[in-house]
């Protein structure tokens, strides 16, 4: 199946007046399958930002090819449209959230006549309904992120790039952010999810792309199943009887508040030694893998740089 989106040995070379050239991308390979949540990780300057100004037609790459279905970008967008959340929407103060919206319906070349149904729609959707006709300067932060998610998904494009879309939004939006995702998923769709936050690209995409210095050090399949490394590390939080966890795991470190760090080899080992623990009297009042797989792999990708 060819993909939607291509990155074919794409290298990105800035050559600031009077100083040194930077090179933010450096023979990246990437594809991006119709059907599939991408996420782009990478520390802070490893060239996320430019991959997605390449995408979007901002920047043209100093060398190699970037394609969407078939197109270079520019001709795609002016064809198509693509959906685009920018890390930080940035509109007229004076606009309310109904004309911003408005604005950026007419701009995507939604057609008239479905612009109020549509923007009534996704304020809905976006907890924007009460906030219609507050002017943009009033918004607080999670609000301009909310009407920034809103005016990506006016039109059904079939690529959708978001840029730390999780930004600003409090603890139930960040859920219910997640239901958004699993709505905006089409079998025909790409999605482009770029964060730092590596617990909500584990739990929104399917692949995450992890961006090093200009290169794509990894592409981890991101699974839900727990890591089965030889030597794993867990936090357990116990409620009760945590004086008799050094008999059962004799190098557990206190992490505070009623967590714990141990290691276990395999998943027999943590479950016998839970089952001990329980038998001893433990009250547990949960268990997780003290890093998640993605966040494992993360720090094994990225090289620190000194
Ligand atoms: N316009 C520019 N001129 C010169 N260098 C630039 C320019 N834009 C980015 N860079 C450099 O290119 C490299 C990649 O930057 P980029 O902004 O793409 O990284 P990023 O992964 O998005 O970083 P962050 O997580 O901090 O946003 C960095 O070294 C940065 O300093």
């Amino acid at each position: 199946m060819t993909p939607l989106i291509e990155f074919r040995g794409v290298g990105m070379r800035y050559a600031p007046p009077l100083r040194r050239p930077v090179t933010a991308l450096d023979d990246v390979w990437l594809d991006v399958h119709a059907g599939e949540v991408l996420g782009i990780a990478g520390p802070n300057g490893a060239g996320k930002s430019t991959l997605i100004s390449i995408l979007l037609g901002y920047l043209r790459p100093s060398s190699g090819v970037v394609a969407i279905d078939g197109q270079e970008p520019r001709t795609y967008i002016q064809r198509n449209g693509i959906g685009y959340l920018s890390e930080l929407i940035d509109v007229d103060p004076r606009w309310t959230v109904r004309e911003a919206l408005t604005r950026f319906a007419t701009l995507g070349g939604v057609l008239d006549a479905q612009i109020p149904l549509r923007s009534h729609q996704l304020m809905e959707k976006l907890g924007l309904g009460d906030l219609a006709d507050r002017k943009f300067k009033h918004l607080s932060k999670g609000n301009k992120q909310r009407l920034g998610l809103a005016q990506a998904m006016l039109r059904e494009e079939r690529v959708l790039i978001l840029d730390e879309p999780t930004h600003g939004l409090d603890p139930l939006w960040l859920m219910r952010f997640r239901g958004i995702v699993a709505e905006l998923r089409r079998p025909g769709r790409a999605i482009l999810i770029a964060s730092h936050n590596l617990e909500e690209l584990e739990r929104l995409c399917d692949r995450v792309a992890i961006l090093d210095r200009g290169r794509v050090s990894r592409v981890v399949e991101v699974t839900r199943v727990l890591p089965q490394t030889a030597e794993s590390l867990w936090r357990i939080t116990v409620a009760r009887g945590a004086e008799q966890l050094a008999h059962v795991f004799p190098e557990a470190e206190d992490l505070g508040r009623g967590d714990w760090a141990v290691y276990a080899a395999t998943l027999d080992a943590l479950n016998a030694g839970l089952a001990a623990l329980i038998a001893r009297g433990v009250l547990i009042a949960g268990v997780a893998p003290a890093q998640s797989a993605l966040e494992l792999e993360f720090h094994d990708a990225v090289t620190e740089v000194a």
